[in-house]
């Protein structure tokens, strides 16, 4: 609700997808330059800038919230407030989802938004969690993960929603859902999405392992579909999208739905017990224990 709320009032309170501002009036100007003004736009949040063409219907959006696009509950608003008026823009056809960041993609989860909360805190922070996933993988739009960075965990899953994935072959990079790593499990439906697309087995030794891939390793069990070279990252990303908006909307919207819908389903069905559960399962002494261990981990790997 409170994620809602937010919602609500930030798309009240900003203009997204500003309108193209046409400078005719301050004297001539080549017309193409007007034409190009006309045909983008540009939102900028304070973690996240989207970049809008319309002459092609695609949107490009760019994370950046140093040090590590960490998931917090800021981060998952204003994600959501821009992948929301995205997808209420008939326009808008394609979203690319990459990062400013050098390095990492997303760090996933913010750790610090699970350690040392509140259980209402973490509830709305689940809820958030819920709803960037809903909303990315039952999404209209055909979308791209152009991964420029590491990936673990809840940036991993940000990957797994989209329709397609293209990371750079750097083997410094790696992505999977490592969260058996921080002594801590995956949900049913972080679950759900790696096994729609890497299959059961595969699924369940990366789980069980808190397996992070090298971009090849990834390539190789389909965890990712494609591996560039960094320079290659955007253009192969565009030339997929052109691929994908050439299939009729209506028939590879019909056909995402169909393969999507048990398992949003799902979760959906159990969303409130879900909430329950990490709620009561992130606060227990011996997890937050885990989150603390992992934490200082972090920290002294850095100094
Ligand atoms: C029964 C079950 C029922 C219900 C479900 C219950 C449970 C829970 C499910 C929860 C699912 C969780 C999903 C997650 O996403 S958890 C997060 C997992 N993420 C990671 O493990 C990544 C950790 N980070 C890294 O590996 C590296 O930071 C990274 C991304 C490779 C980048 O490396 P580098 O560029 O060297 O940057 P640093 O490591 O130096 O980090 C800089 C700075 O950022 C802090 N930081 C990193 N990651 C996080 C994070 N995820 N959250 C918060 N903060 C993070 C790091 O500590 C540094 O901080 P500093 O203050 O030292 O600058």
């Amino acid at each position: 609700m409170a994620l809602r709320a937010a919602l609500r009032t930030k798309c009240a309170l900003s203009g997204f997808l500003s309108q193209p501002s046409s400078s005719s009036r301050h004297g001539r100007v080549c017309a193409s330059t007007v034409l190009a003004a006309q045909q983008r736009s540009n939102s900028t949040s304070s973690k996240i800038s989207v970049d809008f063409d319309q002459s092609t219907g695609v949107a490009v959006m760019h994370m950046k919230s140093p040090p590590v696009n960490s998931l917090s509950l800021d981060f998952l608003t204003e994600f959501c407030i821009s992948l929301e008026k995205l997808e209420m823009d008939k326009s808008c056809r394609g979203l690319i989802i990459t990062s400013s960041l050098p390095k990492v993609f997303s760090a996933g989860l913010d750790i610090l938004e699970m350690y040392g909360k509140s259980p209402e805190s973490c509830g709305e922070f689940w809820k958030a969690v819920q709803e960037m996933w809903l909303k990315l993988y039952s999404s209209n739009m055909v979308t791209v993960a152009a991964i420029n960075g590491s990936s673990p965990a809840g940036g991993c899953l940000m990957s797994l929603t989209c329709d397609y994935r293209i990371m750079v072959d750097n083997p410094r990079y790696s992505i999977g859902l490592n969260e058996t790593q921080l002594g801590i499990v995956a949900p049913f439906w972080f679950k759900d999405t790696m096994a729609n697309t890497v299959g059961h087995r595969i699924t369940e030794m990366a789980l069980a392992l808190g397996m992070l891939y090298s971009p090849a390793e990834a390539l190789k069990i389909g965890l990712v579909d494609q591996i560039v070279p960094e320079e290659k990252l955007m253009s192969t990303a565009e030339q997929a999208m052109a691929k994908w908006l050439a299939i009729p909307a209506h028939a590879r919207q019909l056909t995402k739905s169909m393969m999507r819908k048990p398992t949003v389903d799902r979760m959906t069905s159990k969303r409130e017990a879900d909430v329950q559960n990490f709620v009561s399962f992130i606060t227990k002494d011996a997890i937050q224990n885990s989150l603390r261990v992992y934490l200082e981990m972090l920290k002294k790997r850095k100094a």
